[in-house]
C-alpha cells in the first residue's frame, strides 16, 4: 500500500485493528491518508517557443520564427537525447531553452499548484521524481518537464 511521505500502518491493541500513523505531526487516523496530490513539486524544463507563443522572443532569439511543427521535432530530440543518456535536461536547457530558466539549467524551483499554466502544472504533478515528460504545449511554447523532487 502506498503512504504519503511520514505516515507508517499501526495496530491497536485496544481496538484489534490497524490504523495510520505519521511520525512527523504524531497525528493518527483510521482512514488511510490521500496519496497523490502532493502540495509542491520542483520541476526543471526546456522550453522550445515557436511563432506563436505568447513571447515569441527569448534570451537566445529576439524574434522567434519556427513553426509549432518545427518546434515539436526540436523538443522530441531533445527527448530521445536525455532519454538515451546521452544528453541531460540541465544541459539542454542550459545552451537550448527559450526560457529565462535556462541560465539556472532549466530550474523552476518548488511549485504548489495554481501557480503555472494548466498543462504545465498537471503534466509536473503527474510526474514521479526522476520522470521526464512527454512534450508539454502551454501558450508559452514546447516543453519537456523534468520532476527534481
Ligand atoms: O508567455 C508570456 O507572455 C511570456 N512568458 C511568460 C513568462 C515570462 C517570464 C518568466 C515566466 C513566464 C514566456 O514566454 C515564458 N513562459 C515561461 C514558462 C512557462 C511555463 C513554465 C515555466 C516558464 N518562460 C517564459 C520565458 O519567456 O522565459
Amino acid at each position: 500500500m502506498e503512504l504519503p511521505p511520514n505516515w507508517e500502518i499501526r495496530h491497536s491493541r485496544t481496538y484489534g485493528k490497524d490504523y495510520y500513523f505519521n511520525t512527523l505531526t504524531k497525528e493518527s487516523r483510521w482512514d488511510a491518508p490521500p496519496v497523490g496530490d502532493k502540495e509542491r513539486v520542483r520541476a526543471s524544463h526546456l522550453l522550445v517557443k515557436h511563432k506563436d507563443s505568447r513571447r515569441p522572443s527569448s534570451w537566445k532569439e529576439e524574434n522567434i520564427t519556427r513553426t509549432k511543427e518545427e518546434a515539436l521535432a526540436i523538443i522530441q530530440e531533445y527527448q530521445t537525447k536525455i532519454q538515451s543518456g546521452e544528453d541531460t535536461l540541465s544541459a539542454l536547457a542550459t545552451n537550448l531553452s527559450d526560457c529565462s530558466s535556462a541560465k539556472r539549467g532549466g530550474d523552476l524551483g518548488y511549485f504548489e499548484r495554481g501557480q503555472m499554466q494548466k498543462p504545465f502544472e498537471d503534466a509536473a504533478f503527474a510526474l514521479e521524481v526522476g520522470q521526464l515528460s512527454e512534450p508539454v504545449w502551454t501558450d508559452s511554447g514546447c516543453h519537456l518537464i523534468l520532476r527534481t523532487a
